[in-house]
């Protein structure tokens, strides 16, 4: 009954609308008449959407467009669940199926509440030079309404070029582990299985810098073509320095992990000459770790410059598989030389261009060569260091299951005010078998029981100086009496 009642009405109002329409067509001035329907029109311009679209096309300029490829892999995550065709491939070197979107094809994207249109689109285009034949153009079309404008510059876009990266990461060719060690008994490196158990989930370091790290690595892997392009090695270098117990093991071990990429570790002492640690480098495979942990004690890298008349770099690279520091390193049991490294390091001796990553250790940053350090050779210098707040939770969370506790503030306090390396507060944990009130109260006992000392021993100095003082004093008043 309501429903009939619906339609009459609606047919009732229709009516009036013709009626209307037609006593303004026919009784209003035709210039009255003219006026209203811009008026209308200009009404309903006014009411439609202002959209703006940009086009990304696949080339630019016959190179590759390096955001076409972002989309793509993006979209391609993304478009499965409301694109009516799909393309469906297994890209060479991937080991997951890939979806793209068929010509004409469009997606909604929500991004931070607001709504994107992509469609993707091929036309026929003719070649710029002569009479050569015309080729097929591809080009995404993203459509928004203008006032997100520079929110689609500034923030989306670079969004979609972050995720592609995670994407590609994810979908790259991985690798079985095998765990590495040096050997000195002819065979250089043997293999163990890898199965250290830490991640960037268990391991203490500020978040911040963690993405950061994370960010790089998935940067790293996947720029084959711009290392290729560049004419560079594909090679990073990874300097983690800190005091001991700060986490650098465990984090190569993560670094590892999230690679999955195999570990050789090195143990320089352990390699007898320069061309010893070529041949090493030589047996290692793509997609691997090479970890020389606490160079400044493997050998003598202090600055080339006070023990050594090589004046450059470039010197000590020609000189690989020459001795140039054998007598000076003796008594660090190899007679590998810092040229030796500078050419591991560059990747000079490396046999196939895979991906490798080369992270050394120091507790002594101070102590090694300037060369050594320098953008190119350890292209990131990561600081680990005592236990933050930041770090104090991660720790917490993963011994003791815990995010919050009444005692939690006053360890914020006291961490600001002792020094406790990450391996202080696990090894706490560890003995207190998941008690969290016993672990919180042991790890603050403990702190409370190092700034005692720290407090004794401040006030230790300022009495040895006040004595000083007083000595100094009582010299110069003997002095002065006796000069009188
Ligand atoms: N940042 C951290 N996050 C989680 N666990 C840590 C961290 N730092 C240290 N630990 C714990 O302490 C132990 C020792 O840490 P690790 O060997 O990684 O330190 P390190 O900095 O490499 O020390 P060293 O300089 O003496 O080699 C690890 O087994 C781990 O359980």
């Amino acid at each position: 009954m309501e429903i009939l009642l619906d339609w009459k009405s609606i047919g009732s109002l229709l009516a009036t609308l013709m009626f209307v329409r037609t006593a303004i067509r026919d009784f209003l001035p035709p210039e009255v008449n003219q006026a209203l329907k811009r008026f209308f029109a200009k009404i309903l311009t006014y009411l439609q959407p202002k959209l703006v679209s940009i086009l990304i096309e696949e080339f630019d300029n016959s190179y590759n467009n390096d955001l076409y490829d972002s989309v793509q892999c993006y979209l391609g995550s993304k478009c499965v669940s409301q694109a009516q065709i799909l393309k469906l491939s297994k890209p060479k070197n991937s080991k997951n199926l890939s979806f793209t979107m068929d010509a004409n094809q469009t997606f909604d994207d929500i991004y931070n509440g607001f709504k994107l249109n992509w469609s993707f689109h091929t036309i026929e285009k003719k070649s710029d030079i002569g009479f050569s034949r015309s080729h097929e153009c591809k080009y995404f079309q993203l459509s928004f309404h203008t006032k997100y404008k520079d929110l689609v510059h500034s923030h989306y876009l670079p969004y979609i070029m972050k995720e592609a990266e995670i994407i590609k990461f994810k979908n790259r060719e991985r690798k079985l582990f095998t765990n590495r060690s040096a050997d000195e008994n002819g065979r250089l490196w043997s293999s163990v299985p890898f199965t250290h158990p830490s991640t960037f989930d268990t391991v203490a370091i500020d978040p911040v810098l963690k993405k950061e790290i994370k960010d790089d690595l998935i940067k790293f892997v996947n720029r084959k073509e711009f290392y290729t392009r560049v004419g560079r090695s594909w090679k990073r270098g990874y300097l983690l320095y800190g005091p001991p117990g700060t986490g650098k093991t465990s984090l190569i071990a993560s670094i590892a992990n999230f690679l999955e990429f195999d570990i050789y570790d090195l143990e320089l002492t352990a390699v007898s000459s320069n061309s010893q640690l070529r041949k090493l480098l030589i047996s290692t495979t793509s997609k691997s770790v090479i970890v020389v942990e606490d160079i400044d004690c493997s050998l003598d890298l202090s600055d080339r410059q006070k023990k050594c008349n090589n004046s450059d770099a470039e010197n000590d690279k020609l000189n690989f598989g020459n001795n140039i520091k054998k007598s000076s390193q003796s008594s660090f049991g190899s007679s590998v030389s810092l040229s030796g490294v500078l050419n591991f390091v560059d990747g000079l001796w490396s046999s196939c261009g895979g991906e490798r990553l080369i992270i050394f250790t120091t507790n002594h940053k101070e102590k090694l060569d300037a060369a050594l350090l320098r953008p190119g050779r350890m292209d990131k210098h990561i600081n680990l260091t005592f236990c933050d707040y930041k770090s104090f939770k991660i720790l917490a969370k993963n011994y003791l299951l815990v995010d919050e506790h009444k005692i939690m503030k006053q360890v914020e306090e006291l961490l600001g005010a002792v020094k406790m390396t990450p391996a202080d507060v696990a090894e706490i944990f560890m003995s207190c078998d998941e008690d969290v009130d016993m672990g919180m109260r042991n790890v603050v006992e403990e702190m409370k029981k190092r700034l005692k000392a720290k407090e004794i021993k401040k006030c230790e100095v300022e009495e040895e100086e006040k004595e000083e003082e007083i000595v100094e004093e009582e010299l110069v008043n003997s002095i002065v009496g006796c000069e009188w």
